[in-house]
């Protein structure tokens, strides 16, 4: 039996190809691989002497050659094949152990140039996979080090590497080549600056599987981007608590977009992806009371997230009610304490750094997807005007943008009163913008008075203005561009409100 071994992760390497050598296997190595086999006293033939070539153009061709690739490819019950590798003098190639110059670590790094990722793309590695994957019938290839073992242990048990194994030690490869093309793609996609090429090379690894989806009757699985950004529920370290499920880590998504709309501190309280309560101040305590005071029924088995650090205070208010997750850059030592006296709260930490990067949306549809770019965009991308004889007053402005940046991340038809610093009804996911209006409008109760509403998009009638003004509400922030709007406007003057319009909607379907 024949093993050709050329691996950039060395991790392992050298008690397995040593017990492979006592299993009576030949084995072939390249410069590197073969330097770390030999100083550590395992016995191994250099590439060279099998291709009668040597290794050229610093590392670039070294295993590309036919009397490697003849080895790996010829069939064994084939005569012709037969017949060609002793024509040539190739010996067959039994077992291939290759894993692939470091591409994704080399691109991770801060300071890595176009020419070090270049540089990194591995050609002779892919080759001898796919060779060896494709002939799987009589070829075993590893590609991770965690099969060694396996693999040992059926050479160990009956000389050989069983169909089954080799199989699926194909397929995990063609996964790992496809990958590995992927990140090559993308990295270059972007490069050149090219937003939706005419196909889409994506790649995702898994973070774990879940218990179940969005139902118990669901099987479900969490996977993550190769570079995803720390700002991520993906990136997220868990310091505590039972393990994320589906809706949970949808959930902590939502409240991280919308915590990341803010620069003072903020406290964001989500369910079923939806704001129920987001509070500002000055600290993170008062923060935290606005938005619990929102809507504390709502918050009830809630997801919240802050942007500042967790302290003691405001852990201990916490504590007091039952929570799913809390999400923060950081958790003081005594809030930590206080917190994880409860068993199943999850307790996340998240990097708010990088927050404004921007990234791709995806959402699947039967049979296709949907790649748009994220919602990023804020009343400083927004062409502003007022309509209204009325301009606002200082603490209008406050709470206008306070509703126009949570409207934003309400389920459309979405409709959003906010009264200083703090989120006072949210009506969500209504067929009719009215509908959503009375929603948020009663949740508001009293507190609708002399607040600020926001819409995610124009009206198309006056209806919502109505309710509004005879709710108490003061002003409105709301896309404009309805056909109607001259309705609204002359509604809005009637009742002293002042509208303004943003020319940019937010829809979140
Ligand atoms: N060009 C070739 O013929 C070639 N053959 C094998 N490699 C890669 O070289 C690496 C191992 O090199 P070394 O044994 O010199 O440390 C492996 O990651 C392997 O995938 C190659 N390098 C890249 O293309």
């Amino acid at each position: 039996m024949r093993a050709l071994v050329s691996v950039s992760n060395k991790e392992g390497i050298v008690p397995f190809v040593q017990q492979l050598v006592d299993l009576g296997v030949e084995v072939i190595s390249t410069g590197g691989t073969k330097k770390v086999l030999q100083d550590n006293g395992v016995k191994v033939i250099g590439i060279s002497e099998v291709t009668g070539f040597p290794e050229i153009l610093d590392g670039r061709v070294k295993t590309l050659h036919p009397m490697i690739h003849g080895g790996l490819l010829a069939m064994r019950d084939n005569e012709s094949h037969q017949a060609q590798l002793a024509e040539h003098g190739i010996t067959p190639i039994d077992l291939v152990v290759v894993n692939l110059y470091p591409f994704k670590e080399t691109i991770s790094k801060a300071d890595s140039t176009f020419e070090d990722a270049i540089e990194n793309i591995d050609i002779g590695g892919p080759t001898m996979l796919r060779a060896a994957a494709k002939n799987h019938k009589d070829v075993a290839v590893l590609v991770d080090p965690s099969d060694y073992e396996g693999v040992i242990s059926e050479l160990k048990e009956s000389g050989k590497v069983e169909v089954a194994t080799r199989r699926r030690l194909a397929a995990k490869v063609f996964r790992h080549t496809a990958a590995y093309d992927a990140m090559i793609s993308n990295y270059l996609t972007e490069a050149v600056e090219e937003k939706h090429p005419e196909s889409l090379t994506v790649t995702f690894e898994k973070k774990q599987d879940l218990r179940y989806g969005e139902n118990p009757h669901q099987k479900a699985a969490f996977y993550q981007a190769p570079l995803a950004s720390e700002f991520s529920i993906a990136s997220a370290e868990q310091l505590h608590g039972k393990e994320l499920s589906y809706n949970n880590i949808n959930d902590a998504d939502a409240a991280l977009q919308i915590v990341k709309e803010f620069k003072d501190p903020a406290v964001v309280a989500v369910k079923h992806m939806n704001p129920c309560g987001v509070g500002t101040g000055a600290t993170t305590v008062e923060a935290y009371r606005r938005a619990y005071e929102a809507d504390p029924v709502s918050i009830f088995g809630g997801i919240i997230a802050f942007n500042t650090e967790v302290d003691k205070e405001t852990a201990e208010l916490l504590h007091e009610l039952f929570l799913e997750i809390v999400i923060a850059p950081s958790f003081s030592e005594d809030a930590l304490a206080v917190l994880k006296q409860k068993k199943n709260i999850r307790l996340l930490l998240v990097d708010m750094n990088g927050a404004g990067v921007m990234q791709s949306r995806m959402v699947s549809v039967r049979g296709g997807l949907l790649v748009q770019d994220e919602d990023q965009f804020g009343l400083e991308d927004a062409t502003v005007t007022i309509p209204t004889k009325r301009e606002p007053t200082e603490q209008e402005w406050a709470d206008l943008k306070l509703a126009w940046k949570v409207v934003k991340h309400v389920k459309s038809n979405a409709i959003v009163l906010a009264k200083e610093g703090q989120t006072v009804g949210v009506g969500a996911g209504q067929m009719n913008r009215v509908g959503a209006a009375k929603i948020a409008i009663e949740q508001a109760g009293e507190k609708a008075v002399g607040s600020a509403l926001g819409s995610d998009a124009f009206f198309p009638m006056n209806d919502t203005v109505e309710a509004a003004a005879k709710a108490g509400v003061t002003a409105i922030i709301q896309p404009g561009g309805s056909i109607k709007d001259e309705d609204s406007i002359k509604k809005a003057d009637e009742y002293g409100i002042t509208m303004v319009f943003t020319g940019m909607r937010h829809f979140k379907h």
